[in-house]
């Protein structure tokens, strides 16, 4: 049947409110207006920051909406004056746009475009409107992905073409945590050959962290968690020590610097936790270590340390998306095919759609990597 120019009904996870289980719902998908996409939703992956937001810790959070932003599929249709894409192509939303205009897009210090980052942020398309609607309510988009829905509409800007032979199901997590982590060692740290790193949280994030860390050349890659069952999977990416916090009396970047001759000389916080970022700067050796953050604190936290740690030569950043642009998402996945970076080995859990609240689950109980979800 011919759906172009219609409205689609299909199952979405509804986050009605904040803190309650999503809900399989059938939502009404308008068709995509002027510059936008609409897709059909392959599958999805669960990133901590979905559940960020349905906890109730994002400052932006708005509800009812549907989450998700790690999502891969095929166009079902275009809006007027799309050129880029056709129905059928392979795509991956993206929370990052590129429209390639704006002072942003011109400065190659950033990868944050922010054509539409005011009206992403309000949940809606870059019209002001929304795409989504249930039971005669209007639900919000958001991150401008919303790929908890077998149908989304995304601005064209948003949306990476990508090989019509990738799997969907393997390189929807380019979407965000394998990128975003592997971005930020290879692009914000741009970590050096002999180098020693430390990755503080061992979720997806932190893995493909350690993964660019490895690719990068670095000698000594210190991962640092709570949960001990990460270190495994931590030492097939290229971890080549572990620290847990829970067995040391003293703060952990006193661990660190003990360990490390002085301290690291990177590294990188993927938990969003901002006494662990304090302590991911202070395990930086002088002179040089520099921090990244990566993970994502909840509204109201702010972070400290003494400003002589960043005197005396510590360098504190922070990154989103690991520095890609819409461009670079279409290589990574040529890199995934051609054996050249690890996809696979992220996934620790398949499921079908419909048992989304168990990938939460997973996820909070420390089991998964990264639970992929198939319509
Ligand atoms: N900046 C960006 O562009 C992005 C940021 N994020 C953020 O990155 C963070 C990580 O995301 P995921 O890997 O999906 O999360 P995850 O929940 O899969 O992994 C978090 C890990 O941190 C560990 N952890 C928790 N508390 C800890 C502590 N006190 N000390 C050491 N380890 C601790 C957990 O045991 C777990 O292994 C989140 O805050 C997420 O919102 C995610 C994607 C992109
Ligand atoms: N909305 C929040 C901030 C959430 C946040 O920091 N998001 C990250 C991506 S997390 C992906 O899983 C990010 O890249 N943000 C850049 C942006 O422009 O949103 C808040 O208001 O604090």
């Amino acid at each position: 049947m011919e759906t172009a120019g219609k409205v689609i009904k299909c199952k979405a996870a509804v986050a009605w409110e904040v803190g309650k289980p999503l809900s399989i719902e059938e939502v009404e998908v308008a068709p995509p207006k002027s510059h936008e996409v609409r897709i059909k939703i392959f599958a999805t992956g669960v990133c901590h920051t979905d559940s960020y937001t349905l906890s109730g810790s994002d400052p932006e959070g708005l509800f009812p909406v549907i989450l998700g932003h790690e999502g891969a599929g095929t166009v079902e249709s275009v809006g007027e004056g799309v050129t880029k894409f056709k129905p059928g192509d392979a795509v991956i939303p993206l929370y990052v746009p590129q429209c390639g205009e704006c002072k942003f897009c011109k400065n190659p210090k950033t990868n944050l475009c922010q054509k539409i980052r005011i009206t992403q942020g309000q949940g809606l398309m870059p019209d002001g409107t929304s795409r989504f609607s249930c039971k005669g309510k209007q639900l919000f988009h958001f991150m401008g992905c919303s790929s908890f829905s077998e149908y989304t509409v995304v601005a064209d800007i948003s949306v990476a073409k990508v090989d019509q032979k990738a799997p969907l199901d393997k390189v929807c997590l380019l979407g965000c945590g394998i990128s975003t982590g592997y971005g930020a060692a290879l692009n914000t740290a741009n970590v050096e050959p002999g180098s020693i790193c430390a990755v503080f949280g061992l979720g997806a994030v932190g893995m493909a962290v350690i993964m660019g860390c490895q690719v990068s050349g670095a000698t000594r890659i210190i991962g640092v968690d709570v949960n001990p069952d990460k270190f495994e999977k931590a030492k097939e990416f290229g971890a080549t020590e572990f620290v847990n916090p829970k067995e040391h009396s003293r703060p952990i970047q006193e661990v660190l610097v003990e360990m490390t001759d002085g301290g690291v000389d990177y590294s990188f916080e993927c938990v969003g936790n901002v006494g662990l970022m304090r302590a991911a700067l202070e395990a930086c050796h002088k002179g040089w270590g520099e921090s990244v953050i990566i993970g994502v604190a909840a509204a109201g936290q702010e972070i400290s340390t003494r400003p002589f740690q960043l005197v005396t030569g510590r360098v504190w950043r922070g990154t989103a998306f690991g520095g890609w642009s819409v461009d670079s998402v279409p290589k990574l996945v040529e890199d995934y095919m051609n054996k050249k970076l690890k996809v696979d080995e992220f996934v620790s859990h398949n499921l079908p759609f419909e048992q989304i609240n168990e990938a939460f689950d997973l996820m909070h109980a420390g089991k998964s990597i990264r639970t992929v979800l198939k319509f």
